[in-house]
């Protein structure tokens, strides 16, 4: 396993860390050669409690040793000062003010909520899709007042947002522009947090419909495929616009499924004539984000494992594989009305949220972005 590049483990904080998105969080950092949990933070119900009394744990692990004592504070920036990374599982409602009062604090927030997807100047980062655009922190840096020495707020994309664009990215490095994409998907109940969806809405049904989630699909889509364009002045911006005309439609609907998010995918390119169904599984195959090369930790050795199995991927078979760190690709086969589809499954709580924070976290540092 990769060691800090300085041999050293730095200290983070954990925000909304009795959630489930807190919960992932804690397991995956209890053994992590990069980071250390130093504080943890959720809301004043939980404030001042001992942490396996405060969290409803869920894992399928015991709560690790290294938060068995620790108290749970309130999120309050006064209480993780010493964390230079500070990872955020905190429910929207609350996660907007939290997160920018630490970012003024001076510290390093990686956070899974929407509040600042849409923000100019903060990169929303799928790690195994769009690394590069942690160029953007210094400048984040400097325009906050008063300006930051360390600290950013970074975000990582919705879940199925993370899942679907993973392979978008792939097939745009080998064959060029997408320029049609619909999706549909099959979300998983963990997808609403915890106690999520009740039980008598979801049990013997499909609900076709997720709050927003059809919007950030399109949206945060552009943001992440697009790069970065520089103005006369030097100002930096996210540039969605050389993106177009990539025109994206997504239908969202909640399925009777604990964990793992599955997505029908088709596409057409702007090349003509278009890949085959087997050129694109090879290119998929082949895919190697930088998260790979750069040696982060916790990113997967398949950043895509494609399936040859017609009835593959399933979540109840394939949401834990690499540790839920990568995404699984089947069916790609042609499309009568566009050119390639295919299904993606990815493990919503792990890629789809607190393991890409973690890759995000582990890139800042190997790219000397995180200053600890
Ligand atoms: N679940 C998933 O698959 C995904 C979730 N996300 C996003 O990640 C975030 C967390 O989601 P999830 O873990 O599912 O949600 P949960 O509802 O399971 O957990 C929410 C966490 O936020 C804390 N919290 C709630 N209100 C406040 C407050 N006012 N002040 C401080 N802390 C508060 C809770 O603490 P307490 O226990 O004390 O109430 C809890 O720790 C959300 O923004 C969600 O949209 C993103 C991608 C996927
Ligand atoms: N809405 C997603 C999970 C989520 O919380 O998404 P977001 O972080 O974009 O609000 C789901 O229900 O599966």
């Amino acid at each position: 396993m990769s060691k800090h590049p300085e041999g050293r483990q730095v200290k983070v904080g954990v925000l909304g860390a009795t959630g489930t998105v807190g919960q992932r969080f804690i397991t995956l950092l209890a053994h992590h050669p990069f980071f250390v949990i130093h504080a943890l933070g959720a809301s004043a119900r939980s404030a001042g409690k001992l942490y396996p009394k405060a969290a409803n744990w869920k894992q399928t692990t015991p709560i690790p040793a290294i938060v068995r004592d620790m108290v749970v504070h309130e999120c309050d920036p006064k209480h993780f000062i010493d964390c230079a990374a500070i990872f955020s599982g905190l429910d929207a409602d609350a996660a907007g003010e939290i997160e920018s009062a630490f970012r003024t604090a001076d510290l390093a927030v990686f956070s899974n909520a929407k509040n600042y997807r849409r923000d100019p100047h903060v990169p929303l980062i799928v790690p195994l899709a769009n690394a590069s655009h942690l160029s953007m922190i210094p400048q984040q840096r400097s325009l906050h007042q008063p300006p930051l020495k360390k600290g950013f707020i970074l975000t990582n994309a919705n879940c199925s947002t993370t899942g679907y664009v993973i392979p978008l990215v792939a097939m745009e490095k080998a064959f060029g522009p997408i320029e049609t994409c619909m999706v549909t998907t099959m979300q998983a109940i963990s997808g609403a947090g915890y106690p999520g969806v009740p039980s008598l809405d979801i049990m013997d049904n499909v609900v076709p419909y997720i709050s927003g989630e059809e919007e950030k699909m399109e949206w945060e889509t552009l943001k992440i495929l697009g790069g970065i364009a520089q103005a006369d002045d030097g100002t930096r911006t996210f540039d969605m616009h050389s993106r177009h005309p990539l025109r994206i439609s997504a239908s969202c609907n909640r399925v009777p499924v604990i964990d793992g998010h599955t997505m029908c995918v088709s596409v057409r390119f702007s090349r003509r004539p278009p890949p085959s169904p087997q050129q694109v599984r090879e290119a998929l195959v082949a895919y190697t984000p930088e998260a790979q090369t750069i040696g982060c930790p916790s990113a997967p050795v398949h950043a895509i494992f494609v399936h040859e199995e017609p009835d593959r991927p399933q979540p109840r078979l394939d949401r834990y594989y690499q540790d839920g760190a990568g995404v699984s690709v089947g069916r790609v086969r042609q499309c009568p009305v566009l050119d390639i589809k295919f299904v993606v499954l990815a493990n919503n709580v792990s890629i789809g949220a607190a393991t890409s924070s973690i890759i995000n976290a582990e890139l800042a540092i190997l790219k000397g972005v995180l200053i600890a």
